[in-house]
């Protein structure tokens, strides 16, 4: 079934002023800086993601995806880098989601829910109960001893999605492994609210610009 919206696109793995820029320029509604992680090939300093945030105009929202779970740390982080939106890539605790609302109001607060199985579908919208503003369903795996928070270029199971989609109250992107190839099945299936692309629009760990332009097209029916 086709989209009846505006599929949103945020593009994640933002390392260099420049990259914000062309991202911008193509038309990307979000962008996201990633911080400390366990692993993963996207990370850049706090120091930088503070640049390419003065660097980005609004409306477009800068989301910090933080691996930090007590609420101090992810405070601490946010006020390092001074994005408008945090995306939790771990999980946090029930009572996280209003003490952040307190101390940080103007703040948006995304959840990443890792899509394994079915029983992704509670945790969800658990984290919706809670206080997430939206979700972001994406395709690490939080049981592994080194835990992947994402950056995997894998793509989950669409159909846990789908049913997250149709259930949750709030907006949810889509992320994991989308490409130019899959991107239309993907929204065709999932029916986000928006996607969150990283590897698939890059070549040799750069945003490409051909591929980005391409995927903004595919995904914009233009
Ligand atoms: O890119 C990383 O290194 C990374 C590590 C840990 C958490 C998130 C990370 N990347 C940001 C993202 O959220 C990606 O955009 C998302 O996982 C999709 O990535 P991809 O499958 O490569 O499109």
């Amino acid at each position: 079934m086709e989209s009846q919206f505006r599929v949103r696109i945020k593009i994640c793995c933002i390392s260099r002023v420049d990259e914000a820029r062309l991202a911008v320029r193509l038309g990307a509604d979000a962008l996201g800086l990633v911080g400390r992680m366990p692993s993963g090939p996207g990370i850049v300093a706090d120091e930088l993601a503070a640049q390419i945030v003065q660097a980005t105009p609004p409306p477009i929202a800068t989301f910090m995806l933080t691996s930090e779970t007590t609420v101090d740390e992810i405070v601490a982080h946010q006020q390092r880098v001074g994005a408008n939106t945090i995306q939790l890539v771990d999980a946090v605790q029930p009572e996280t989601y209003a003490v952040l609302r307190a101390k940080l109001p103007a703040i948006k607060l995304v959840q990443v829910i890792h899509v394994l199985d079915e029983r992704n579908i509670d945790e969800a919208l658990r984290a919706v109960q809670h206080g997430a503003n939206a979700l972001l369903l994406d395709s690490g795996n939080p049981t592994l001893t080194i835990k992947e928070l994402g950056g995997t270029g894998r793509v989950h199971n669409w159909q846990v999605s789908r049913q997250i989609v149709a259930q949750s109250p709030v907006p949810v992107f889509l992320a994991g492994g989308l490409n130019l190839a899959n991107v239309r099945e993907a929204i065709d299936t999932v029916q986000p609210f928006g996607l969150d692309i990283c590897s698939g629009v890059r070549t040799n760990g750069n945003l490409d610009e051909q591929k980005l332009d391409a995927f903004m097209q595919l995904v914009h029916g233009i």
